[in-house]
């Protein structure tokens, strides 16, 4: 619409000087006005301008004649001078017609004189009708009626009313013509009733001096009309064609309405242009409202933004920031307007880098990236930022702006990540993937260098119980503890990281010796060794530790891990609390173990598993009041193997549970059979796993096995450990609860070797406590140990629980355990386990009488098995 509307605005090629009537009429400020008006008549134009000396002093137009008194014959004499209007006020000839428009709007003329400055030639009139008939406004005349110009208030005076009179009127009234009536009479005769007189008759009538005409005679006839349904544009051809200034318009019935002049037509087509140009003016005022809000909008967008935002001159020079950026930067407006954005700068990019950014910036317009900037106070920020190129419609540059972003939390938490991929949380100590990358660069150069290299594998002893029995949560504050004390261990530059769990790993580079391995090792283990204080408790953690060497013992980092990996192992089996240098002849262990496993994978199908049977014995008395049975494996090459080499390998495995089950159904069958030979009740106790005790199913396992085996539940008696108790309290409380229900008894075995919660243990529904052998070993030599036996066995009663002292080899021991009232004993003192016929033989019939120190007790340890 706003388009539509200043197309209909001069273009810009019409000038004032275009549409300029050329034929300027001019005369001497004498000349008569009689003169005047003859010559305007002759030449049929509107107006003479008053030149003299070649300097215009006014100009006289039609209209002004209708000022004469026509009474008066010394008038049309008078010069030009006393009537012309003065100053005449000019525009250039070079002025385009819109700017024209404007002016005839704010200086409310008719007419202009048109002078072209560069020369001073005049190079005619122009009236603000020139300027609409040059507008392209000919849609307008066609859709408006010639009615819509009918004003009303026609004049129409007789044909024999004096000019002097006529004049008069028309000059009062401002009219350009009055219509002169012939009478109905005259209209029969085919002459037309009507004529008309115009400004231009009046100028002819001045022209010729003659005063005392009646307008009949003067008037032009007939009067041409149209119907007053005929649009304007039809008028204005009929008019333009027959040379016309004025037609009547008639009304359906043949009545003359009124008369319209062509200044009227134009006065109507100013107005439509008047109208449109009003509209547009509007419409781009409002269009500059919007932009104008739009530029405020997108102000307070720059204000409020929480990005930084700087613009420059197409010099680079700094003319606005908003507030982020003075938030960020710390630099106000005032402190950076006219400067540089070159007082950001960090001097972290190099003069390259600002260089690719500046061919960027010309040859696309934009660069986006991270770069590192200052801040007042100094602080070094990375942010990212994008800088555009604004360019004119020419494609000049003429700005730059630069929004930015902090990504100082960005580039934290992105190295926060960093840090979880790499490093250990709980520890702060690298991780294995960190480890790997740094054993590949020490390796590197170790091999550059022709160096040596020690990988330790480094493994907490029995670190399991510990978070069985205390909680995650002490465990998690001794695994700190740990890494700490072993970091101090070592130089700078060597590498301790967490494999998982209690499992680290040391690199030290640039190894002299591999002496100097084992004596960073030992420093690890004697510095781990010392008490840890946590909650005002002491722990005591041991650890293992196995070297390898490189290039000694390979050159490639998996095998170098896995091979001190071996070492440890064999520090663990050698005692633990200790670290073990890489053998080759230790892979051939492990290869072993690996043996082993497979081989007790088909131990169960193979028969190759049996059961030997130590008693319990009332240590007052010596008499045989229990059984336990434990667990052999035959294999077919390396013969009997001891629990100790292969329980562990079978709760890692999982076996634990099938193996488990059958050594409770064997035990219970032996025991039946026992009974079936109408033997002293004996209660069978049974060795269980903490694998087996937390399988899902095992209580019912329990009962089924009994069921089948017709077992007396009240004789069988079931061992479990403290610390498989531990993990799960509440569980286990319950599971052993069940296990009461079924009938059983159930024993604390190995006690005082775990954490012992004593505040469980009152918990815990058993019946009988075992005192772990480490414990009974020394109490005849050492008071400690005597000590402790002795609180245990005090507590156990103060429970209302048996105790067992296992271990008892010597009647030294048995005697100190006698003295502390200890119930039972069991031990190599009275009887090695034993092959079931054996352990029948022994204490078959004689077990009522069975006394430590016996004959049967000597010869069962003369005949057992190992
Ligand atoms: N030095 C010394 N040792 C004595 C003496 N008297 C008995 N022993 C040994 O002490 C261990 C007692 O069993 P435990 O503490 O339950 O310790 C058992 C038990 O924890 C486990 N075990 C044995 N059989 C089974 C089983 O069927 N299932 C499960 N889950 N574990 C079993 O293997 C461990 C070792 O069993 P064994 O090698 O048979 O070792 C047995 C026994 O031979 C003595 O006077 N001096």
């Amino acid at each position: 619409m706003l388009e539509r509307k200043l197309r209909l605005l001069p273009a810009d090629a019409l000038t004032a000087g275009a549409i300029a009537h050329g034929d300027l009429l001019e005369c001497a400020p004498a000349l008569p006005l009689c003169e005047a008006a003859r010559l305007m008549s002759e030449r049929r134009v509107s107006s003479i301008v008053v030149v003299e000396e070649g300097q215009i002093l006014g100009i006289w137009t039609e209209r002004d004649a209708l000022a004469i008194n026509f009474t008066d014959p010394a008038a049309f004499l008078r010069p030009i001078s006393d009537v012309m209007s003065a100053p005449v006020r000019t525009v250039p000839a070079a002025m385009s017609l819109h700017e024209l428009t404007q002016r005839f709007r704010e200086e409310q003329m008719r007419h202009y004189l048109v002078v072209d400055e560069e020369s001073g030639r005049r190079c005619g009139i122009v009236s603000l009708s020139d300027v609409v008939l040059n507008q392209g406004v000919e849609h307008y005349l066609k859709l408006r009626k010639v009615d819509s110009l009918i004003k009303g208030g026609l004049r129409v005076l007789p044909a024999d009313t004096s000019m002097t009179e006529a004049t008069r009127l028309m000059h009062e009234a401002a009219l350009d013509a009055v219509v002169v009536d012939f009478g109905a009479g005259l209209a029969a005769k085919g002459q037309g009733r009507y004529g008309i007189v115009t400004e231009r008759d009046v100028m002819r009538l001045v022209a010729r001096k003659e005063l005392g005409l009646a307008i009949g005679e003067l008037a032009s006839r007939p009067l041409l009309t149209v119907d007053e349904h005929y649009s304007l544009y039809r008028a204005r051809a009929m008019m333009t064609e027959r040379c016309i200034r004025h037609i009547g318009v008639l009304h359906s019935d043949g009545s003359l309405a009124d008369v319209i002049s062509f200044r009227d037509i134009l006065g109507s087509m100013e107005l439509a242009y008047v109208d449109e140009l009003h509209q547009a003016l509007h419409e781009s005022d409002r269009a500059l409202s919007h932009s104008r809000r739009n530029l405020y909008l997108a102000e307070q967008v720059i204000e409020s933004s929480l990005e930084g935002i700087m613009v420059t001159d197409a010099q680079g020079l700094i003319i606005s920031v908003n507030p982020a950026f003075s938030r960020l930067t710390g630099y106000a407006a005032e402190e950076v307007i006219g400067r540089c954005p070159t007082l950001l700068s960090s001097g972290r990019q190099s003069p390259a880098f600002y260089a690719r950014m500046w061919v960027c910036l010309q040859t696309e317009g934009k660069w986006q990236g991270e770069i590192w900037n200052r801040r007042k106070s100094g602080e070094i920020y990375p942010e990212l930022l994008h800088i555009t190129a604004i360019k004119d419609e020419k494609g000049q540059v003429t700005h730059y702006a630069a929004v930015f972003t902090d990504i100082s939390l960005l580039k934290e938490t992105e190295a926060r990540i960093r840090d979880l991929a790499y490093y250990d949380p709980l520890t702060g100590l690298p991780n294995r993937r960190l480890l790997e990358d740094r054993l590949q660069v020490e390796l590197s150069h170790a091999a550059r260098m022709c160096s040596r290299l020690a990988v330790m594998f480094v493994d907490l002893d029995r670190f399991k119980r510990i978070n069985d029995s205390l909680g995650h949560e002490i465990g998690d504050r001794v695994l700190v503890e740990v890494a700490s004390r072993i970091r101090l261990c070592l130089r700078d530059d060597d590498t301790v990281a967490r494999m998982g769990g209690d499992e680290f790993i040391v690199v030290l580079g640039n190894l002299a010796q591999p002496d100097a391995a084992a004596a960073t090792a030992r420093r690890i283990v004697a510095a781990l060794r010392r008490p840890i204080a946590i909650d005002g408790r002491e722990l005591v953690v041991t650890t293992s530790i196995g070297i390898s060497i490189y290039p000694d013992d390979s050159a490639d980092s998996a095998t170098l891990i896995k091979n001190a990996d071996i070492a440890m192992y064999r520090a663990k089996e050698e005692g633990r609390n200790s670290f073990q240098l890489y053998q080759p002849a230790m892979n051939a262990r492990s290869l072993e173990h690996l043996a082993l496993e497979t081989a007790l994978h088909g131990a169960l199908q193979r028969d190759q598993l049996l059961l030997h049977f130590q008693p319990l014995v009332r240590a007052d008395t010596g008499e045989p009041v229990a059984v336990e049975a434990l667990l052999r494996w035959q294999h077919p090459e390396l013969g009997l193997v001891s629990p100790a080499d292969f329980i562990s390998l079978a709760e890692e495995t999982g076996l634990i549970v099938p193996i488990g089950e059958w050594v409770l159904r064997h035990a219970c069958l032996c025991h039946g059979r026992w009974r079936e030979d109408e033997r002293a009740p004996l209660r069978m106790m049974v060795n269980i796993s903490a694998r087996q005790f937390r399988q899902e199913g095992f209580v019912e396992m329990v009962g089924r096995v009994l069921h089948e085996t017709e077992m007396e539940p009240s004789l069988l008696t079931l061992e479990l450990t403290e610390s498989m108790l531990m993990d799960d309290t509440e569980a286990s409380v319950l599971r052993m609860q069940k296990l009461r229900e079924l009938g059983v008894s159930l024993a604390l075995d190995d006690f005082g070797t775990g954490y012992s919660s004593l505040a469980y243990l009152k918990d815990f529904p058993i019946d009988e406590l075992k005192i772990d052998r480490l414990f009974v070993r020394g109490i005849d030599r050492n008071m400690r140990d005597a000590a402790l036996a002795s609180a245990i066995i005090s507590l156990g009663h103060s429970l209302g629980l048996r105790v067992v002292a296992e271990g008892v080899e010597t009647r030294a021991h048995l005697d100190v355990l006698q003295r502390h009232g200890c119930d039972l004993a069991q031990g190599f003192h009275f009887s090695k386990p034993l092959p079931w016929q054996t352990f029948v033989a022994m204490y078959g019939k004689a077990s009522a009488q069975a006394v430590p120190g016996s004959s049967a007790c000597q010869a069962a340890r003369t005949a057992s098995a190992p």
